[in-house]
């Protein structure tokens, strides 16, 4: 059953804890994660029927579901670590979380992206809750900020390798109602040297309402250089 928006603000003694976070199975030690980009009750209806229509395209491998966890494989942190990172910089390794999978289901980002290939296209079809409240029924700039963010570094990083922000121009040009859903269309424009330039829209699911305009650079991350700290 879905559950709607108020009926999750009114959930008592929602469960405590890190919810999806790794799973431990004692008799194997084997860490099991939730994919989080998979649906869960507080989908709404629309979030369904988007994830639907977009799973169907994904059978002629056009676009392709990208999986999301609150967490990193082990795996792939090292491997960022061991490239890019002076390993002193990284603190709290054990505890980190992805900022927008730490919500309780259903309470902040509830979201799935696919990915276009040959377009170099990333949508992201995103239901707002009711913690990210900004304005008084609207949902607060930095998140939508930080859904454009992750939208167009993942766009980002298919596209070009493993990149980070340099740069986020946003327009926000009609504000995003609380417990809605909307899209954003994220695509690769150009790319000059490390530099990928990306651009993306959020807009209503009916796409009447043009919500906010970005376009962003992402620096390919170069080995060589690496971020180690800068003395
Ligand atoms: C793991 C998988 C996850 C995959 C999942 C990903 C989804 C999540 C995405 C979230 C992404 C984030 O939040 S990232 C977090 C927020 N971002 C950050 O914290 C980044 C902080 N900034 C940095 O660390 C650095 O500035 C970098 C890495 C961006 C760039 O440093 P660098 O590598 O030393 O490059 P640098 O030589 O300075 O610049 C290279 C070229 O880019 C130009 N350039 C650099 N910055 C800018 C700028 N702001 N505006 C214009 N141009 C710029 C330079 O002029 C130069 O041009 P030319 O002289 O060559 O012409």
């Amino acid at each position: 059953m879905l559950r709607s928006c108020a009926a999750l603000l009114r959930t008592p003694g929602a469960p405590r804890g890190r919810p999806g976070a790794p799973r431990r199975s004692f008799s194997s030690e084997k860490v099991v994660q939730k994919d989080c980009a998979l649906p869960n009750p507080s989908w709404s209806k629309d979030l369904r029927l988007l994830f639907d229509q977009f799973m169907k395209k994904c059978e002629d491998g056009s676009w392709k579901r990208l999986p999301s966890y609150k967490q990193f494989f082990s795996k792939t942190f090292q491997g960022f670590q061991t490239l890019y990172l002076d390993p002193s910089l990284v603190k709290g390794e054990e505890h980190a979380q992805l900022f927008t999978r730490s919500f309780e289901d259903g309470l902040g980002f509830e979201y799935v992206m696919f990915y276009n290939d040959a377009e170099k296209r990333v949508l992201c079809f995103l239901q707002v809750g009711p913690h990210l409240q900004g304005a008084p029924g609207f949902v607060h700039g930095g998140a939508i900020a930080t859904m454009m963010d992750s939208t167009t570094g993942t766009c980002a990083c298919r596209a070009g390798g493993i990149a980070m922000t340099a740069n986020l121009n946003i327009n926000f040009k009609r504000p995003i109602p609380l417990c809605s859903v909307v899209v954003i269309d994220s695509q690769l424009d150009k790319v000059e040297g490390r530099k990928l330039f990306v651009s993306c829209n959020v807009r209503s699911v009916d796409e009447k309402t043009l919500h906010s305009e970005a376009s962003a650079l992402f620096i390919k991350l170069d080995p060589d250089k690496s971020l180690r700290k800068k003395r």
